[in-house]
């Protein structure tokens, strides 16, 4: 990664990569690098091993003693190398800024264009000759790009296809993701990236990511300090045991920190060299993985109880000293056991954000109160019922729960009440309180016990049914059918994923819930309001639910009528809301910034999206979505006292544009 230099500049160090480090798109500018001078050149001229012998003797030597016992750090978390530490007879590393060229500019993903480079950048970098004679611009590129992913058939090798893209050429692969990003987030996110994790080590071609095994105990940062990019404001940390609803994957989870980061950029405008993907890995209990020779991660069995949190906080102390206190650390895809603990014990120390719980939540309440101007009322005239009590589950609950009692003024306790929540063993209620884990706790209602989903559909009649349990076809025809038999238009959300984990299908949804007469309409209002036991008769005709699933599913056309599921996905929220926890330098996550951010969202659906019976809006126009979340949030951030940079920019819409990573070829000088 580290380039050769043709020409240094001395003097300089820790700038942050390819960044804004000098010129906008029309003055033209050097593909730059940081790098340190003490290269031992390969044949081709690149960098190799530069680090490996001046930092050990820093640690050695340059660090005595710290402000907080960690025996590695340096002088703060500016002093990224313990220069300022260091006395004379210390080592310390020459840090330069070089400019990359040549072959190596070639090989550069964050440099290199390919055909795009122009006769004038081919003479000053070097290229003549390294290049067949003729230039294409970018848009031709993406054109033949597309056509080549749409080459395969195996979503699996269009993965691998992209993945390969982003190792080559970065902006070319955000070019494409972005112009194409209906069609190409279901590649390099979910369902897709789901299948590439299972495989990950079948289909291993070169490390993306940073991994932070137990083997690295006692020695986080120095790891962190290997990663090529200084400048970071992301992190998407993972420690592979429940990825999407697959379960434990172990250290194959990379592709999802991967994956999520790649949308940090096209979706929210977060700019890929600040951005970096860890997975922690602590061993694994997936026989399979642990008897696979392929697989790459520990071959022993999950690390718990101190030895993991001793690991865990190593990581976020040591993050917190190399990059400052503003990085965002998204947590995502840990168990349950651990995402509630991390989020409890980090919340208030660092800028940590769990997206399985808090992303969802705000991407769900953001649908229901896109929904509620397709079924009327207020989310307190509702009654949900989940199926699953996890980390999505309770998650939601939570967040529906706090955003009605903002709005009615009522105590959480009070309108927790109109939320159940069904697990493996049946209904959540208080004559199971003893055995609940905590973060159950609070939905435990009084109830007689219910022992399945179907029963509690029919003792419970809710309005909205919520598929968080990972469990594929949990929603049976009897369960649909129950909810159409209560409900005018029930609102069923099927959010496990991938595709193959959905509690039920768009098709399913709509072709069990039909169209009923009027007459019996009001039968069921009759039937709601006093209590009494009719017999309906349905009509047969049309879908009547509104649906939204966490993975992708196609339009579904029933009898005439085209029915166009929408993607409650986390990925409509972290983006923008990551982007506005970093154009304001916010220094923690509120509730409220997540309320903020679902208001944002909702506001997006337009009158044309509500005749679809779409509650979310369509990727296409995601980053204006981005851009609009980033600014409520930020505003939100700014009124709570939580942000840093000041002054408030007066438009923070406009702002939050301008702030936005755009994947169009530079010029270099
Ligand atoms: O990755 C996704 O598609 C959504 C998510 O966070 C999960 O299912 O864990
Ligand atoms: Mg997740």
């Amino acid at each position: 990664m580290i380039s050769a230099t043709r020409c240094t500049f001395l003097g300089c160090s820790g700038l942050g990569g390819s960044g804004n480090i000098c010129g906008g798109q029309r003055r033209g500018y050097g593909p730059w690098r940081v790098t340190c001078m003490s290269p031992i050149n390969d044949r081709n001229g690149s960098v190799v091993n530069v680090m490996e012998t001046p930092l050990k003797e820093i640690k050695k030597e340059a660090v005595v003693e710290d402000v907080d016992d960690n025996p590695i750090s340096g002088g703060g978390p500016r002093d990224v190398y313990g220069e300022d530490k260091a006395t004379e007879d210390h080592f310390v590393t020459p840090w330069s800024v070089s400019v990359a060229s040549g072959y190596t500019l070639l090989r550069d993903p964050h440099f290199n264009k390919g055909l795009a480079f122009t006769e004038k950048e081919r003479d000053a970098h070097y290229l003549r000759g390294l290049l067949p004679p003729t230039t294409i611009p970018q848009e031709t590129q993406v054109r033949k790009m597309i056509q080549h992913i749409r080459q395969y058939q195996v979503p699996l090798q269009r993965y691998m296809a992209m993945m390969d893209l982003q190792e080559r050429n970065e902006r070319l692969f955000y070019k494409l993701l972005i112009d194409h990003v209906e069609e190409l987030l279901p590649i390099v996110y979910t369902p897709t990236v789901g299948e590439a994790c299972q495989k990950y080590g079948d289909i291993f071609m070169r490390p993306q990511g940073l991994y932070i095994s137990l083997k690295e105990k006692g020695r986080i940062q120095e790891v962190l300090r290997n990663w090529p990019e200084k400048n970071i404001q992301v992190i998407v940390v993972t420690d592979g045991e429940r990825i999407l609803g697959l379960g434990d994957l172990g250290c194959q989870g990379m592709g999802i920190p991967v994956g999520k980061l790649s949308l940090y950029t096209a979706l929210g405008g977060v700019r890929p060299s600040a951005c970096l993907p860890i997975t922690i890995d602590v061993g694994t209990n997936n026989e399979r993985l642990l008897n696979d020779e392929l697989y790459i991660g520990l071959k022993q069995r999950r690390a718990t109880g101190q030895e993991y949190s001793e690991l865990m906080h190593e990581f976020m102390t040591a993050v917190k000293q190399t990059y400052g206190e503003k990085v965002l650390i998204q947590f995502e895809d840990f168990a349950n056991h651990n995402a509630f603990d991390l989020l409890e014990k980090y919340r208030s120390t660092h800028l940590v954000f769990n997206d399985d719980i808090q992303g969802t939540a705000s991407v769900v309440l953001a649908g229901l109160v896109a929904a509620l101007k397709l079924v009327g009322g207020n989310l307190a005239d509702h009654k949900f019922l989940f199926l699953g009590a996890g980390e999505a589950g309770t998650g939601i609950a939570e967040l529906i729960a706090l955003e009605t009692s903002k709005q009615t003024n009522a105590p959480l306790d009070e309108v927790r009440k109109n939320i159940w929540l069904v697990d493996s063993k049946g209904l959540i209620v208080s004559s199971r309180k003893e055995s609940l884990q905590h973060f159950k706790k609070p939905w435990a209602h009084e109830h007689e016990p219910v022992k399945n989903l179907l029963d509690a559909v029919n003792k419970i009649k809710p309005t909205v049914l919520i598929g968080t349990s990972g469990q594929g076809s949990a929603f049976t025809k009897e369960v649909v059918e129950a909810m159409a038999s209560i409900n005018e238009k029930p609102i069923i959300l099927s959010l496990s994923n991938p595709t193959s984990q959905s509690e039920c299908t768009a098709e399913e949804a709509y072709t069990w819930t039909q169209v009923i007469e009027p007459a019996c309409i009001f039968a069921l209002k009759f039937e709601r309001i006093f209590g009494s036991t009719l017999t309906i008769l349905f009509h047969f005709s049309q879908g009547r639910a509104i649906f939204a699933s966490g993975s992708p599913f196609s339009p579904v056309e029933y009898k005439g009528k085209v029915f166009v599921p929408g993607q409650a996905n986390n990925a409509y929220i972290f983006p923008g809301f990551g982007l506005g926890l970093i154009m304001s330098g916010t220094i923690r996550v509120h509730d409220d910034l997540l309320l903020a951010a679902s208001e944002a969202l909702a506001e997006q659906v337009s009158e044309e999206n509500f005749e679809k019976g779409l509650i979310f809006p369509p990727f296409t126009n995601i980053r204006k979505i981005s851009a609009h979340i980033a600014a409520k949030v930020a505003a939100k951030a700014y009124e709570l006292g939580l942000a840093t940079r000041l002054p408030q920019p007066k438009d923070l819409v406009k702002f939050a544009e301008s702030c936005m990573y755009t994947p169009a070829y530079r010029s270099y000088r």
